[in-house]
């Protein structure tokens, strides 16, 4: 069913020098501007960020506010108006399309609300499909390790219609994880889910980050979930306004009311 590994397993990056903070991904000064004139829109405004490896990062912040404008820019997936973006030490807007196109293929795993299993592929084939573009094959070991994490061993000759919406995430998430990237972009990865599956998945998310020393970036509404991150920054208006380390649901939501009422007295 698997085929042989062309290297061995491990982690997904390499350890950074002692005393260096690596870090997976960073924004520096970075702004975004929609449209012209009159219907112009500063989606980010000179935003700075770093994510740093192996750790698990929720971006909150109040519809509109440009999280998923901050992912997609960070992953390559939308073009920047200034500043700079870098996954690991590599400039994204140094890179023609063909090589952008590599870097997210090669480097990035992504995690989306919807989806996008191909419905006539097996959830095995689905997970590997992205490998197989790319002509690597899987590593069998971390491809088992990825599989059991997130509980899919009895269901990978199914096809997504046999699968509940919970199941067919975990395909999703074991699609992101099994290429080993140095980085997961997750855009609301639990908002179809109910609250059950939404919690699995989340323990998934985690266990990547603690077991396989995977770097996680995850946009979200909820203070649940960000309470499974290690750190959550807060965005408003395209900036960043805050930043907490160990959330817990609690103090994420009293930190998100804290915002509303002051953007009703500002
Ligand atoms: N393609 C686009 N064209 C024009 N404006 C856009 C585009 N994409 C986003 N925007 C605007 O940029 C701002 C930030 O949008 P973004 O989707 O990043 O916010 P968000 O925090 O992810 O919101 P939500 O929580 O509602 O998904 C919003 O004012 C939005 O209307």
């Amino acid at each position: 069913m698997y085929r042989t590994a062309a290297h061995s397993a491990g982690s997904p990056a390499a350890p950074a020098p002692a005393g260096t903070v690596a870090v997976a991904a960073r924004a520096t000064e970075l702004s975004k501007v929609y449209g012209r004139g009159e219907t112009q829109v500063t989606a980010l405004d000179r935003v700075s960020v770093e994510f740093r490896r192996g750790e698990f990062t929720a971006i909150m912040g109040p519809s509109g506010s440009g999280k998923s404008t901050l992912m997609h820019c960070m992953a390559g997936l939308d073009s920047i108006s200034s500043g700079s973006t870098r996954i690991g030490d590599v400039e994204l807007a140094a890179l023609g399309d063909k090589q952008l196109t590599q870097l997210r293929r090669d480097r990035i795993g992504f995690v989306f609300q919807a989806f996008n299993l191909l419905p006539t592929l097996t959830a095995l084939e689905n997970i590997t499909l992205p490998l197989d573009i790319a002509g690597r094959r899987p590593d069998r070991e971390w491809l088992e390790r990825v599989v059991s994490t997130v509980g899919l061993s009895g269901r990978l000759a199914h096809r997504p219609s046999q699968l509940s919406g919970g199941q067919q995430q975990r395909v999703a998430v074991a699609r992101a994880l099994t290429a080993k990237p140095e980085i997961v972009f997750a855009d609301e990865p639990t908002g179809n889910l109910d609250s059950r599956s939404g919690a699995e998945l989340l323990g998934f998310l985690r266990e990547s980050v603690r077991a396989m020393e995977q770097t996680v970036v995850m946009v979200t509404h909820d203070p649940v979930a960000a309470s499974y991150a290690d750190r959550v920054v807060f965005l408003a208006d395209g900036r960043i306004v805050d930043e907490m380390r160990r959330p817990t649901a609690d103090a994420v939501l009293d930190r998100m009311k804290a915002f509303d009422a002051k953007g009703r007295t500002s």
